[in-house]
């Protein structure tokens, strides 16, 4: 297919090249810009680069002016160092939507992250009278505090809708159901296309996702929702263990940024790929687990230990030494057992134990408030991981995990598989354009 046809993307007219701003701005940052919405056509932000737009952004604490690259060889928000907050997004394509409608959303949506990314509004919050504004807002005045937006397209994309299905890579086939897999629910599984957005401020993920789904509509509709309010994962040796709901520092073992080699061999998808156009990209897979935390609560500190081998306090495993010291799977106790339980959570997850493989964990504490029919806490663990194929990585330690004694206090209710493609190149490139044929 010819580049000619790929959906218009281009600095808006007479956006130039004024200087960022980030004071001061007030009710004349509030009209400043011309709307991506508005426009009806794809503005493009060079990454950290001026387009003209005010920066509405009174938060010039360094925490809340600091970006993450938008531009690159990978999406970001996947070996970025994991920020606190996330709010995730399932879309599907409504009926009759036709191929280049989805590009040129697609177009949008990199458009639109390229700005907010860089603490942009997407267009002017306070529009001329009559029309609603074309930015929500309640970004506003508030830095990106390192928002990332890392886009996804599920199997069912790959239909025979937008001409994709000789684009499917076969990495992409259905997790199927596992054997823990019994509470799985449909409605908040899966989707066409998914945002993954990450930032220190939870009000910055969520603007960023809900003027994306603006940015769709009449295109996408939202199939499924999730908020996660605490980082529980770690994927940087900058970051300290952050702890998940059930106490237990989470993230020790994880792949870290500052080692690319572990990232090549296990994340991106490489030369192996049969779609040329993943390569660079990653698979996600997204799960809800919900936790028993009552019954948690109730189970004594001893036993909590030994279920995932590890001190609650220290994170350092039974076997002895500090937090970031090896497992020791051989080291018995007094009694002769081994101080790792065999069926011990890090034991049956560790790659000794799953013919080296690793996965890069990035999960969420989320909770939903209490579970009316019970009136027990409805929370857990939005677990998310990346890898370059979900079944020879993620399925095998999950099959692994069947045994787990952790079993008893968790429970999978949503279980997606996401192709997340590469970075976009530079202002122009939009998510899947090569996948459709186009050159970046
Ligand atoms: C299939 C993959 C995994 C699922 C699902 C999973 C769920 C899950 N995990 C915790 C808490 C912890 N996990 C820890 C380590 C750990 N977990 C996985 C994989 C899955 N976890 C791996 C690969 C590892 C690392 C193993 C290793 O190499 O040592 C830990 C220990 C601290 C750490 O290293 O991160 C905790 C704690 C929960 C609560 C949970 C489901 C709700
Ligand atoms: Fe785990």
């Amino acid at each position: 297919m010819s580049d000619d046809n790929s959906p218009e993307v281009s600095n808006t007219p007479g956006q130039g090249s004024a200087p960022q701003r980030r004071r001061g701005i007030g009710r004349r940052g509030f009209l400043t810009g011309a709307g991506l919405a508005g426009a009806g056509l794809v503005v493009g932000a060079a990454a950290g680069g001026a387009t003209g737009y005010v920066v509405g952004n009174d938060d010039t604490t360094d925490a809340g002016a600091a970006t993450e690259p938008f531009y690159g060889d990978h999406q970001s928000g996947i070996v970025t160092p994991q920020q606190n907050s996330m709010v995730f997004a399932a879309f599907d394509v409504n009926d009759s939507v036709i191929t280049s409608q989805l590009q040129t959303m697609l177009a949008r949506w990199a458009a639109a992250a390229s700005l907010l990314t860089v603490g942009k509004p997407v267009g002017p919050v306070e529009t001329q009278p009559g029309s609603p504004p074309a930015d929500t807002g309640e970004a506003f005045d508030l830095g990106p505090h390192r928002l990332t937006v890392t886009v996804g397209f599920g199997e069912s994309l790959f239909d025979d809708r937008f001409g994709l299905a000789d684009k499917k890579p076969a990495a992409l086939a259905p997790l199927g159901q596992l054997a823990v897999d019994s509470s799985i629910d449909p409605t908040i599984s899966g989707g066409d296309l998914c945002i993954q957005a990450c930032s220190e401020d939870p009000q910055v993920a969520f603007h960023a996702v809900r003027n994306l789904a603006r940015i769709g509509r009449g295109v996408v509709t939202l199939r499924w929702l999730q908020e996660g309010f605490g980082r529980a994962s770690a994927t940087s040796t900058s970051q300290v263990t952050p702890r998940n709901l059930m106490g237990f520092k989470d993230g020790t073992a994880n792949i870290k940024a500052e080692d690319p080699d572990i990232a090549d061999k296990w994340v991106w998808v490489g030369d192996e790929s049969d779609q040329e156009w993943m390569k660079g990209g990653s698979y996600l897979v997204a799960r809800k687990i919900r936790m028993h935390i009552e019954a948690w609560d109730s189970d004594d500190i001893v036993d909590q230990e030994a279920i995932f081998g590890r001190s609650k306090d220290s994170g350092a495993p039974l076997s002895g030494g500090s937090e970031f010291t090896a497992l020791n799977f051989t080291k018995k106790g007094p009694d002769g057992k081994p101080l790792v339980e065999r069926f011990s959570h890090v034991h049956l997850a560790h790659p000794d134990t799953n013919g080296g493989v690793q996965i890069l964990r990035r999960g969420y504490n989320y909770t939903d408030g209490i579970d009316t029919r019970t009136g027990t806490l409805d929370a857990g663990l939005f677990f998310i991981a990346y890898q370059k194929n979900a079944h020879e990585q993620f399925v095998r330690i999950q099959n692994n995990l069947a045994q787990d004694r952790l079993n008893e206090y968790i429970a999978p209710i949503s279980s997606s598989l996401f192709a997340v493609p590469p970075g976009l190149t530079a202002v122009g490139d939009w998510y899947g354009k090569t996948m459709f044929g186009y050159v970046a």
